[in-house]
């Protein structure tokens, strides 16, 4: 048998890092587990919120189509040969195709051979529609290639509208295996036997990827190609300046703000991290942080007018 390759895929914000942390613990109880994550940007935020003691390798992309790929196949081949472990664990970047992420690994040789294990898409239940209609084939990859498609945020959701992305998701992807439990309430272990059990299809039953197609950022019309800004060191801040700052980042004024994440310090003590996405946003306290710092992920940002709103310690030009 070979080194088991789970992929964690979903859009930005659906739970990618939140499902990795529950998972990871029950796996290293028994196997030798590492990560590959994947940040859109060079500020990656993540991995000082993953698992400390776990072999952990960022790749950073600026273009997924047109990069991912080679970088992926390295960190595989290098985590392979330093590590050996049972299973690697694959975060992509939100905005990224899981069928670039499978082919990447159906590329890598002269190690292990890696068997494509869980294929998993987290499908944010109170963007669904939305985040369909703006980014079409490209969002409905990472559904259609999934063998486990996870739902999250149905807090806010009313039954009628789940059951109508579960039926079109049945639609778009026939073969996977659709987990509507609410998985964040589910102990470590149960969640990781569960998906162990659900895994419903050999690999000679996921498609094959098609062949990759450089340079049109997968057909994406122009003000839906995404780009990010980010600072590292932002003002020392209060909590509620925090709060203000993201309640205006649904303003079109700073461009179309998909995702926003970070950790910054507080005036008041301590530090924060905060989460957005245009669907649900929330701050909470953390006892402390590797290091403050700020991604913001979108199309057509104003990154003068970003600036203002998280500025840098020093004010100067530390933004990306
Ligand atoms: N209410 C609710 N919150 C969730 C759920 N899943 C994740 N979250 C929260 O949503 C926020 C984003 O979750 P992450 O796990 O960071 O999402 P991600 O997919 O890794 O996001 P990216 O950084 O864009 O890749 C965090 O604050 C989570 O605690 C869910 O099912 N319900």
């Amino acid at each position: 048998m070979g080194v088991k390759v789970d992929i964690v895929a979903g859009f930005l914000g659906a739970g990618k890092t939140t499902l990795i942390n529950k998972l990871v613990p029950a796996y290293t109880k028994k196997e030798k587990v590492v990560l590959i994550e994947n940040e859109f940007g060079e500020i990656g935020i993540d991995g000082d919120l993953l698992s400390g003691a776990l072999p952990t390798r960022e790749i950073y992309a600026g273009c997924i189509c047109c990069t991912l790929a080679g970088n992926f196949i390295e960190a595989i081949e290098e985590m392979n040969q330093q590590f050996h472990p049972d299973r690697i664990v694959i975060e992509p970047s939100g905005v990224g195709q899981l069928s670039d992420v499978m082919r990447a690994c159906q590329g890598v040789k002269g190690t292990a051979q890696l068997d494509l294990n869980h294929l998993i898409t987290i499908v944010d239940g109170t963007g669904f529609k939305d985040d369909l209609d703006a980014f079409g084939a490209f969002y409905l990859d990472q559904i259609r290639y999934a063998n486990i498609l996870l739902l999250s945020h149905l807090a806010q959701v009313e039954q009628q509208e789940i059951d109508q992305v579960i039926s079109e998701l049945k639609t778009r992807n026939g073969h996977a295996v659709i987990l509507v439990d609410d998985w964040r309430d589910m102990e470590n272990e149960d969640l990781a036997d569960l998906l162990e059990a659900v895994r419903p299809q050999g690999p000679d039953r996921i498609p094959k990827p098609e062949p990759p197609v450089h340079h049109d950022h997968h057909h994406l019309p122009a003000d839906r190609i995404f780009s990010v800004w980010g600072q590292r060191n932002p003002t020392v801040t209060t909590m509620q300046q925090l709060n203000s700052a993201l309640e205006r980042l649904g303003d079109t004024a700073y461009g179309q703000i998909w995702r926003a994440k970070g950790m910054v310090e507080l005036a008041e003590g301590g530090w924060a991290y905060f989460d957005y996405t245009p669907g649900h946003c929330s701050s909470r306290p953390m006892d402390s942080a590797k290091e403050a710092k700020i991604a913001v992920i979108g199309c057509q940002l104003n990154r003068e007018r970003l600036g203002e709103i998280f500025p840098a310690q020093d004010h100067g030009e530390k933004s990306k």
